[in-house]
């Protein structure tokens, strides 16, 4: 993996040479206080130390009593299901992942009366186990196979902290139980239990994502010029400083289109902190260079585009033509397509003085894409240190879930009050 800096240097905002050489004396510093959060197993830290604590072997020993099934139906939301989906829908395999992390009914009645119940695996996550929309759903698929004459408890695993209502279930129904591991905040835990289980099930070899994860991990550093992970979030960081507002993700390849929200869980929730953080915006290339693109290049002057590319790739020809003015395109491929469209929208940007990082994996496999989920941990958790907030916690989040249970009468949360004080200023239609 590797990531470039060329094209944020003297934009608008941009940073100088002379800038990041300053800044690596607050990024050694930073590592200083990281290394040692890892070493102690610290809250949140504990995350980075994953590609070496996470066992394959028990995740597999869970997994692997589930006969090769035609569906995985996760049930989970924000961290509880993103790593999953990102690498289930990264890596092809003929075991279908889905993923219930919304509460939307029409979406979920039609999921279920579309999956194969009695061949589909319910991997329901949950860290706190508390989370009502995962509970909810939760409720409604242990029905409907119920309904469909299927027993729940063969075809349940559990994904969950020591202790809670999902833990008490498993142990009630003597269901197959995962940990997920103390200290890891749920949005740092796509290398765990929580993450792998999904790519377990579907047959991937998830010992190479630690692998790559390991990759990440060695290449820790005290200094941005020798760590790709470190050198994206000082960058992002000085860039969020002078300005970048906004970070609009933008990974050309299908496959990780899931990747880019991940990411936003893990940008959003982490450092949006104390009137800080920067905005993660969800593109894909080269689809969005012809919607968001304009915005990116010509409208105000408060972002920085990632852009996000595997340097090898599936091969899909062009057909060659004799139609005047797409001679050009035949005899060349989608992938050389893709590549050049890349490299136009990095020079469209830094033409117009935007800044842009350029993020690049070897190939879209587990390996890489181990190594790319670690190394943008460990980027945020650099940044998180770089402006003194605190990386590991979501209060904010906090505070809407309580107002929710609160109003459906799950408790007495002084959040639920507020709801009532919403003022109206509204204008009805016909
Ligand atoms: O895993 P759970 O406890 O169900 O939490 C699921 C999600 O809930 C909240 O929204 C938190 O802000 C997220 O960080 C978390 O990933």
């Amino acid at each position: 993996m590797n990531v470039d800096l060329g094209n944020a240097l003297e934009t608008t905002p941009g940073l100088t040479e002379e800038t990041l050489e300053r800044l690596d004396d607050r990024v050694a510093d930073a590592h200083d206080r990281i290394a040692s959060g890892m070493a102690d197993d610290e809250f949140g830290y504990a995350a980075l130390n994953l590609p070496e604590t996470t066992d394959p072997a028990a995740i597999r020993e869970a997994t692997d009593r589930f006969d090769r099934p035609e569906a995985v139906l996760t049930v989970g939301i924000g961290g509880s299901a993103l790593g999953a989906a990102t690498l289930a829908n990264a890596l092809e395999s003929d075991v279908d992942a889905y993923f219930l992390d919304n509460v939307d009914p029409d979406a979920v009645a039609s999921l279920l009366d579309d999956l194969p119940l009695d061949e589909t695996v319910v991997n329901v996550v949950s860290k706190s186990g508390t989370t009502a929309e995962t509970l909810a759903n939760f409720l409604v698929v242990r029905e409907a196979m119920a309904e469909a004459g299927v027993d729940w408890t063969e075809r349940t695993l559990v994904t969950t902290g020591k202790e809670g209502n999902l833990r008490a279930l498993a142990d009630d129904h003597d269901l197959p139980a995962l940990d997920v591991p103390d200290g890891v905040p749920g949005r740092f835990s796509a290398l765990s239990t929580v993450g792998l289980a999904v790519p377990a099930l579907q047959g991937h070899d998830i010992e190479a994502i630690l692998a790559g994860g390991s990759d990440g991990m060695a290449s820790l550093s005290g200094s941005l010029f020798e760590t790709p992970a470190y050198a994206y979030g000082a960058a992002t960081y000085a860039l969020a400083e002078r300005g970048a507002l906004t970070n609009a993700v933008m990974p050309y390849a299908e496959s990780l289109e899931t990747f880019a929200e991940w990411f936003a869980q893990l940008w959003a929730e982490s450092l949006g902190k104390d009137g800080l953080g920067q905005t993660p915006a969800r593109a894909l290339g080269a689809t969005d260079q012809h919607s968001q693109l304009q915005l990116y290049r010509a409208g105000p002057p408060d972002k920085l585009v990632s852009l996000i590319r595997p340097t090898e790739r599936a091969e899909t020809a062009i057909p060659e033509t004799d139609l005047d003015g797409l001679a050009y395109l035949g005899g060349s491929s989608l992938g050389d397509l893709l590549d050049a469209e890349f490299e136009a929208t990095e020079a469209s940007l830094a033409a117009a003085d935007v800044p842009n990082l350029r993020i690049e994996i070897d190939r879209v496999d587990e390996r890489s894409l181990g190594e790319l989920l670690y190394a943008m941990e460990a980027a945020c958790v650099l940044y998180g240190e770089l402006a003194s907030v605190s990386t590991f916690t979501q209060p904010a989040v906090e505070w809407g879930k309580k107002a929710a249970r609160g109003l459906l009468g799950g408790g007495d949360f002084p959040e639920a009050d507020a709801v009532a004080d919403k003022r109206e200023l509204r204008i009805d239609g016909s």
